[in-house]
This record gives C-alpha cells, structure tokens and sequence, in this order.
C-alpha cells in the first residue's frame, strides 16, 4: 500500500537534514517556518549534544536560533533517516561519498531526496543528483535541487531572498517550493534540473574568476565584463551537455545565482579567488578559510567533462590552469584578456 504523504494528512512533513554547515543551518531557519519536523544529522557528537542544549549551531550561523520542538539533532545517520519524507543533502560535494558511506538503498527507498549542494562529486567528475541515481537508485524524477542566489548569512538575518527549486518531476519541485516557502523566502519551481545544478556548480568557478581578478588589482569594469562572458559560456556549456527549450538563463536561478556570488562579501568562492590572486598558495587560501569553496573541486571536474565536448570555456580553462597547474595568475588572466569581449 502507498503511504499518504505527511501533508495530505496535515501532519507536519518529516525532514532529515545531512550536514552541519552553514547553509544546513539557513535550509532549517527556513522549513522550521511551515508544518515541519527536522532531523538533523552532524559528523561531531560535541555539536550535536551542544545543539540539544543551546538550540543553536556552535560552529556556523551561531545568532540563528533553532525551533527546539521542530528540530531534533542526530549523531547517528540512521537514526536521522528513519521515517522522514525527505532527504536534504547539505554536505559539500567532495565528502558525499564519505559521509554517506555506510548507507544503502533501503536507507533513499521510497524518499524524496533534495540537493542542496553545489558541487560536484570529485572523483567521478559527477553532479550530486546523477551519482545518487547511480549509487543509491534514487529516481531522477523523486529528486529535487535548491538553487538561486541565497547566502546563508542572509537568511540568518531574515533578508528578503529567492529560491529556484528543479526537478524533472514539476510536482514535487512545487510541493518543495511550498515547504521552503516563507515571510522571507520566495522558492519558486522549475522543470530544469541539471541546468539549474550545473549553472550553480559552474558559477562558483566564475566567481572564483572573479575574486582572482579582484585580488591581482582588476576593477569593477573588468569584472562585469568577465562576468557577461561568463554567462554565455555557462550557455554554451548547457546548451551541448543538457540542451533543454525554455530554459531561461536571465531568471535568479541561473543569471541571480552567478551574480550574487561574483559580487557578494559573503562568497566563499569570491573570497577563495582573490586570496589566490594576492599571491596566497591553494593550500594556503584552504587552510586560511574554514568554509568550504565548492569551486576548486568543481573546476577539475567541469575541465575534464569540458574535454569530451570541447565547449569554448577560456574562464573555466584559466581557473583550472592557476588552481591545478601552477599557472601564474597575472599571465593567466593576461592570456584570458583576449578571450573576453
Ligand atoms: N553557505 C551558503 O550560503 C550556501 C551554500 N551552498 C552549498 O551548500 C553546501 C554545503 O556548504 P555549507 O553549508 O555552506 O558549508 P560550510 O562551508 O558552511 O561548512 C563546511 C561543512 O563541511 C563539513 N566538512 C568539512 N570537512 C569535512 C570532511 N572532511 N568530511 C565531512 N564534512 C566535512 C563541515 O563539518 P565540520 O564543521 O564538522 O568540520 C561543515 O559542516 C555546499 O555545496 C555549498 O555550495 C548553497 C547555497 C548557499
Ligand atoms: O551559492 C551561494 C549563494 O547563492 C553561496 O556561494 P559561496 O559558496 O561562494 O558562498
């Protein structure tokens, strides 16, 4: 027999939340809002028993306060799994396949299963969604993903902000979008998911790009530029590897998502990028952020995809070459000038 979904019932749905960072912390500010049961997962017990006590995450997004009789942590992921409606992956790309490591099929039968991350999976050069298909089962059509410029640090502080759900299955990115749906939260479906996943895994690099620049003495002149260029090579990228008709590139969920991260203090990617342009080595920027920049996974993996198409992609070629290369960044972006028009 088919279980009646939590919401048809009226009861509050059950989510389970995988990752202690701080966009999990924000995704969980938000769904608190409406009829909602959370089930947090964190790899530390120190922060879940300090979560039980205080409400409140100790490490990221300390100021938001979390609804104690909405939300409940787990150390253990099972225990976090067990009779929720949906799975929210939260944990940066590149520690997925660790994280998620002891689970099985069973653990996503039946589940609804939601990316918030954007990233890709490092060592198979994989989105996040094709490698739980493939290593879970979970159908494309029970999948949904969250993007749309939203810094987690906006969302503490309750600023108007916009969310693009995708899914292929339009039903379920509405009934999302419903959930994450609030006073301060526009979430808004669309039928586009590899495009939105893709566009929010390649504009991290860009905006990498771009604090790179920043970072070598480039102005705001130069960077808009770099940032139009940008947009027609995501286009040209999209249209070769997931060509979809009414994709509509200028929307928040593709054009807002790479402008707010190309220009925002709050970017981990931006911030990464110009600590590399001021001179700082990979390790040294990594060790100096105690965030993670999706886009130093993600431009290797987007590189090597790129060789099977040969899309003409000279800010995701340029980025890969400083970041994995050595190359030095003044003479790289100096190569790149003449790409840009
Ligand atoms: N922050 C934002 O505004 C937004 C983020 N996203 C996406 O959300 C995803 C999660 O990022 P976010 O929450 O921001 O991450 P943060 O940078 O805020 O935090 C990093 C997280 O990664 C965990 N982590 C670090 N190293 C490891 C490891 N070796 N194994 C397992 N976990 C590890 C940390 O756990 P610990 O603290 O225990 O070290 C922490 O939970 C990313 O894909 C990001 O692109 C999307 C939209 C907005
Ligand atoms: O995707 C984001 C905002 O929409 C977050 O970007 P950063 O990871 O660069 O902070």
């Amino acid at each position: 027999m088919t279980e009646i979904p939590a919401f048809k019932k009226n009861l509050p749905t059950q989510i389970a939340v995988l990752g202690g960072g701080s966009w999990a912390t924000a995704i969980i500010k938000i769904l608190t809002e409406n009829n909602v049961k959370i089930k947090w997962w964190l790899r530390r017990k120190s922060d879940v028993d300090f979560i039980k006590k205080y409400n409140h995450n100790p490490s990221y997004l300390t100021d938001a306060p979390l609804n104690p009789r909405k939300v409940k942590a787990y150390y253990k992921m099972y225990d976090a799994l067990q009779g929720v409606d949906y799975v929210i992956l939260a944990v940066p790309a590149a520690f997925i396949p660790d994280a998620l490591k002891n689970l099985t099929r069973n653990h996503f039968a039946g589940k609804k299963v939601v990316s918030a991350i954007k990233g890709m999976i490092p060592e198979e050069n994989m989105l996040v969604t094709d490698w739980m298909e493939k290593v879970f089962g979970v159908p494309i059509t029970q999948m949904c993903v969250i993007a749309g410029p939203c810094h987690a640090e906006e969302v503490a502080q309750e600023k108007q902000s916009y969310l693009t759900i995708g899914s292929p299955n339009i039903q379920l990115a509405q009934e999302f979008s419903n959930l994450m749906t609030c006073r301060y939260i526009q979430a808004n479906p669309v039928a586009d998911l590899y495009g939105v996943e893709y566009c929010a895994v390649i504009k991290n690099i860009v905006a990498m790009a771009c604090g790179i620049t920043h970072g070598l003495g480039f102005g705001d002149n130069f960077q808009a530029v770099m940032v139009s260029n940008a947009m027609q090579e995501i286009k040209r990228f999209l249209d070769i590897v997931y060509p979809q008709v009414n994709r509509d590139l200028h929307s928040s969920g593709y054009l807002g998502d790479l402008l707010v991260t190309a220009y925002s203090q709050f970017s981990r990617n931006r911030t990464f990028g110009n600590m590399i342009g001021r001179g700082y080595s990979v390790k040294s920027a990594q060790i100096e952020m105690n965030m993670v920049a999706e886009g130093y996974y993600a431009v290797k993996s987007i590189y090597k995809i790129n060789e099977q198409h040969d899309v003409e992609m000279p800010i995701i070629d340029s980025v890969y070459r400083i970041l994995y290369e050595k190359a030095n960044p003044m003479a790289e972006i100096g190569v790149l000038k003449g790409f840009l028009k």
